[in-house]
């Protein structure tokens, strides 16, 4: 069945059609990022900033607390080297009240001794000393009464005490009646204005460990007190092996700087710590708190590491929805360059409905296009008055059908008709009444041809009818009742009208065997038709 709609598609459409033409974008266009990337970079833009102010910030914070934290740990070492002190300065009172006694006055050394015997459970001292200007030991309770005793070999506080008078506190030695290593503080026993002896009270690390471990410090913090030497006399970890060893030079150094501070130093167990120390003005002891920095930046690292992975998280789910989203918004756009090209041919458009408001007022401007142009395209190859095919779209149509028949060996007729007494319609009734009449002889014209016939109207009262298939003899007969029907009367607002139809036939292949001249056979044949008195079917020569 022949489609004149079809056709007159087809009749502007190029010869491998709409669909094969590829999308050429220019140069520069395809090298512009695409939404994707310029999304993706957005995301990067917008967390990587962020998260780098998050880590500064961070970075920040933790200095911050470091300083507050060397300033905690330094009041540590402060007040444990306030503590130690006041063991040193209750050890001198005990000892200075101790010295008053009337028997060493008298030189009741027996006697005495049995006094410090019994003095020495309140010092908590390991033993109670009396030594001589020459360095002699004249008394210790670690031995009994009259047992011979050594002489001091260090004589630095004894030295001290004789030279000024006031009581003191001794390094860490090897004790020569016990053997290890030990430390005295002692003060001067006067006896008519003049120091006689020096009393002194004798300690092991362990009195110094009880009031280190009083402090309760973390069992991973390294804490150390020294003497004035900077030799470890308690330690918090492992003293069996550090106790009499010099502490790090570093700290040394530092040590003589100043007597308060805090510095980043590795202990003599080879562990990165932030240390602070303070040294006694008084007994010249000094005490060192290290804080471990692996326990120092764990928290950092921590939540650092947290940033990291959040930025990556957060990255990661960025890229996604970059990718999704621009994806989305990639295939609204790309959806409508295929119907954009489309456009073009005339044909009815589809597309269906997009993610994006945007996208989808431009769908909705692709498809009112489509509709306009539809609209024109059939404006421009129809005839307005009466809707049927125009001279052109008729010319076109029947020229494919005359390739098709002369290929298939197949006949086609034309016939070309003219109203007779049209234009008394016009004159009498007017022009409303002529448009309604030629409407009219189309509708019956339209009926009485098949589907696959072609009609249509070539301008003012002229029709023309291409009957496919159709040979001389059977196109004459229809010719012949076209007559009759087109001479039927009119009604055309209340008022009778009669026209009839002149039709002029040409045959194809005896008449011609082009469009052309196929219509001016016919045409010159309608004329014949006129001449001879109208109302009639001529057929052509
Ligand atoms: N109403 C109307 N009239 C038209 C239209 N186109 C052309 N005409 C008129 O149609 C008439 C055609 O002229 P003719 O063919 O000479 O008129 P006719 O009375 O049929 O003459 P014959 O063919 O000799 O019988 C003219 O008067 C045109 O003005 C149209 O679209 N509408």
């Amino acid at each position: 069945m022949y489609n004149i709609a079809e056709a007159g598609r087809k009749f502007v459409r190029p010869a491998q059609g709409w669909a094969s033409w590829s999308l050429r974008l220019p140069q520069n266009q395809s090298e512009s990022p695409s939404i994707r990337a310029t999304l993706a970079l957005l995301v990067v833009l917008c967390i990587l900033p962020i998260s780098l102010v998050a880590g500064l910030l961070l970075v920040n914070y933790y200095k911050h607390e470091q300083r507050q934290l060397s300033i905690s740990v330094l009041n540590q070492a402060q007040s444990l080297m306030l503590a130690v002190d006041r063991e040193f300065a209750a050890t001198q009172a005990a000892l200075q009240a101790l010295s008053t006694s009337h028997r060493l006055a008298t030189g009741d050394l027996e006697g005495f001794h049995n006094r410090a015997e019994e003095v020495l459970e309140n010092v908590q001292a390991d033993s109670i000393v009396v030594v001589d200007p020459s360095g002699q030991l004249l008394l210790s309770t670690h031995l009994p009464y009259g047992a011979p005793l050594p002489k001091l070999k260090d004589r630095t506080l004894l030295n001290q005490i004789l030279e000024t008078g006031k009581p003191g506190v001794s390094n860490l030695f090897t004790g020569p009646i016990v053997n290890r290593p030990i430390f005295t503080v002692g003060v001067p026993v006067k006896i008519a204005n003049t120091t006689a002896y020096s009393l002194n009270a004798t300690f092991t690390s362990k009195q110094i460990m009880a009031v280190l471990q009083a402090h309760g410090f973390p069992d991973s913090w390294r804490v150390v007190v020294m003497d004035s030497t900077g030799h470890i006399v308690a330690r918090s970890r492992d003293l069996d092996k550090f106790l009499g060893k010099s502490v790090t030079p570093d700290l040394i150094d530092h040590m003589r700087q100043s007597n308060d501070d805090s510095f980043d130093s590795v202990t003599l167990d080879g562990v990165p710590v932030l240390t602070a120390f303070s040294a006694s003005p008084v007994s010249h002891w000094c005490v060192a708190v290290g804080i471990p920095k692996a326990e120092l930046t764990a928290g950092l690292r921590h939540t650092l590491l947290r940033l990291v992975f959040g930025t990556a998280a957060a990255l990661g789910i960025g890229l996604w929805l970059a990718w999704f989203v621009g994806g989305r918004v990639a295939r609204s756009i790309t959806g409508l360059m295929q119907p954009a090209i489309e456009l073009v041919s005339g044909e009815k458009l589809e597309i269906p409905p997009l993610h994006f408001k945007e996208a989808n007022a431009m769908r909705s401007a692709l498809l009112q296009a489509s509709e306009l142009l539809q609209q024109s395209r059939h404006d421009a190859h129809h005839d307005g008055l009466t809707g049927l095919p125009n001279r052109t779209l008729f010319h076109y149509s029947v020229a494919q059908q005359l390739a098709l028949c002369q290929r298939n060996n197949k006949e086609l007729c034309i016939l070309f008709i003219d109203l007779d007494g049209f234009k008394a319609v016009n004159d009498t009734l007017g022009h409303a009444a002529g448009d309604q009449l030629l409407r009219e002889v189309s509708q019956r014209m339209t009926r009485a041809c098949r589907e696959s016939d072609i009609s249509a109207r070539l301008g003012g009262d002229e029709f023309a009818v291409a009957l496919i298939h159709s040979d001389l003899e059977h196109s004459r007969v229809f010719a012949t009742q076209l007559v009759e029907l087109i001479s039927q009367p009119y009604m055309l607002g209340g008022c009778r009208a009669e026209v009839s139809a002149s039709i002029g036939i040409a045959h194809f292949p005896s008449t011609a065997t082009d469009v052309d001249t196929l219509l001016a056979k016919a045409d010159h044949a309608m004329y014949q038709a006129k001449s001879t008195g109208k109302r009639r079917v001529c057929l052509a020569s």
